[in-house]
């Protein structure tokens, strides 16, 4: 190539590494010497002090990043396919997915949520970690937890919080192998896409078919499950919500989880099927049929 490939990510060191992974992929894939990352900072990476929910959702990851991309200033960027929003702009697609890491959530500070005492204090600005750690242990005190994985280590390390959750495909791609306890997944469903990290181009452009090239279609295949469930139930960051897709042989399961704000209702489902986005629709559907008001109200927009 005449010009380097530019791979455009956000500046903390988790996306830093992630983009590190995705270099190293296409280098593989295509038998580069290098590829260029750019950082771009967005306004999530700036405000540090509100939930996520509160300040304009998960656009504020991905809105400098689509700019830098709609510019021609990057030929692709990286996303951890949690913090991308289920309606993309026409003009961009997203092309690959790395193989999907450990999808769990991990508890630091104490080995399990029961060894807390009561009204211990937990800290979390995720809706879907907040809802269900209360419906198991109402008696918690969930506070407001912001800023990247070492500041939230930090604040843990201080006795400001008990305790805290984090995914543990962060963790572990920060190389903190020995933090926290894993808790399964029957125990606590991860936020759609979690452990996921995708790649994104313009839809016409030749990075496309250069990104693709580096696609794990299994990975691609759960993750669009999951984001078809999203979307069908027009979930917004405030709307507590579990799911996760798996491939076993030619056929997907999908369970997914649905909670008030403060955990006191819910309702859970599974689906097993062969088209994901066919699953992702009918389960959303179940679901909000089967939902109590309580919880219905959160959908919808
Ligand atoms: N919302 C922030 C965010 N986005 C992706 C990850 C972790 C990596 C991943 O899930 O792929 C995290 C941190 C966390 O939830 O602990």
């Amino acid at each position: 190539m005449a010009q380097r490939f530019r791979l455009g990510t956000r500046g903390s060191p988790l996306a830093l590494t992630q983009a590190g992974l995705v270099r190293d992929a296409l280098m593989a894939a295509h038998g580069w010497d290098d590829v260029d990352i750019v950082v771009v900072s967005t306004t999530g990476d700036r405000v540090q002090d509100r939930a996520l929910a509160e300040i304009g959702g998960k656009a504020l990851w991905t809105k400098e990043l689509d700019r830098a991309l709609l510019a021609g200033e990057v030929d692709a960027c990286v996303h951890s396919m949690k913090d991308v929003e289920t309606i993309r702009p026409a003009e961009i697609a997203i092309a690959a997915m790395l193989p999907r890491a450990d999808v769990r959530d991990r508890l630091i500070g104490v080995d399990t949520v029961d060894a807390l005492p009561h009204g211990a204090v937990v800290g979390t600005s995720s809706p879907r970690r907040r809802a269900q750690l209360l419906r198991h242990r109402p008696d918690l005190e969930i506070v407001l937890f912001r800023g990247n994985i070492d500041t939230r280590l930090g604040k843990l390390a201080t006795g400001e919080v008990a305790a805290t959750l984090l995914a543990a495909a962060g963790l572990e791609r920060l190389g903190r192998h020995d933090t926290g306890v894993a808790i399964e997944t029957h125990v606590m469903l991860p936020a759609p896409a979690q452990g996921a990290i995708g790649i994104e181009t313009l839809a016409d452009s030749p990075a496309l078919a250069l990104v693709q090239a580096i696609d794990c279609p299994t990975t691609s295949i759960c993750i669009h499950t999951e984001r078809a469930l999203l979307a069908a139930l027009d979930a917004s960051c405030h709307s507590p919500v579990g799911a996760l897709a798996r491939r076993e042989g030619d056929g997907i399961t999908l369970a997914a989880e649905l909670l008030t704000e403060d955990g006191s209702e819910h309702v859970t489902g599974v689906i097993a099927g062969e088209d994901g986005p066919t699953l992702g629709r009918e389960l959303a559907a179940d679901l909000l049929a089967r939902a109590p008001a309580s919880v219905r109200h959160l959908f919808g927009g």
